[in-house]
């Protein structure tokens, strides 16, 4: 009898080469490892924070057409303005963390791999993108930190002391049940898509991948 596996399930075995590509990624391993060159991860904090900023319109765009969708959408408004509060809450997080690194936020300019990031972001709010298409964006931009920093959290990891909290904020449980509200959403929208709606959702999918091993190498050069 054939396995039923979900969509998501399909993609991450299929694209699990270039998966395993941005969730241990070195940056991830060498924090991990405990030999994280300190410049880099302030390289990654400061570009990260910008972002982040840019993720919010995202979720804010995604959030609307969750709104506007049919009636089965109603709890993934719930979750994704979860999502939203908790953006809120990281941009916060980014200030605090910078000031103890002494990263000067307001003076961070917005390199290549990140640029391309964000207006990878910006497309995704094109009113002809599906929600379909960008739920699964959503999921995956989110389920990349979670497994990265989460691998930094495991038994018998060297994780500086100082990176404990970056890695609690992606890597902890309460992130990794976020993950799979956003995950169940796109499943299920998965589910009911057009063919030609599930290939650019797994487009989309394999984009974000490349994207987020990209901004691994960028924050990995260093400054
Ligand atoms: C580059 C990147 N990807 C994903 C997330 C998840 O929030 C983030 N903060 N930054």
């Amino acid at each position: 009898m054939e396995e039923k596996i979900t969509m998501t399930e399909r993609w991450l075995r299929k694209h699990s080469l270039l998966y395993v590509g941005a969730t241990r990624h070195p940056f991830i391993r060498s924090i991990r490892d405990g030999n994280i060159d300190l410049s880099s991860f302030k390289t990654w904090l400061g570009q990260d924070y910008i972002f982040v900023r840019a993720f919010v319109p995202l979720v804010s765009s995604v959030l609307t057409n969750a709104w506007k969708g049919s009636d089965d959408s109603s709890n993934d408004m719930e979750v994704i303005l979860g999502g939203m509060a908790a953006l809120n809450d990281e941009i916060a997080w980014f200030k605090k963390e910078a000031s103890k690194w002494d990263v000067h936020l307001s003076n961070i300019v917005s390199q290549k791999a990140n640029q391309e990031y964000c207006r990878f972001l910006e497309s995704l709010m094109n009113p002809e993108v599906k929600y379909t298409v960008a739920i699964v964006a959503f999921w995956a931009i989110e389920a990349v930190y979670q497994e990265s920093f989460a691998h930094c959290l495991e038994d018998g990891c060297k994780t500086p002391a100082e990176l404990q909290e970056t890695c609690q904020r992606w890597g902890n449980e309460g992130s990794g049940l976020y993950c799979n509200s956003l995950r169940k959403i796109a499943d299920r929208q998965l589910q009911k898509a057009s063919d030609d709606v599930k290939t650019k959702a797994e487009v989309a999918f394999l984009r974000v991948l490349e994207h987020e091993v990209d901004f691994w190498n960028m924050s990995y050069g260093g400054t």
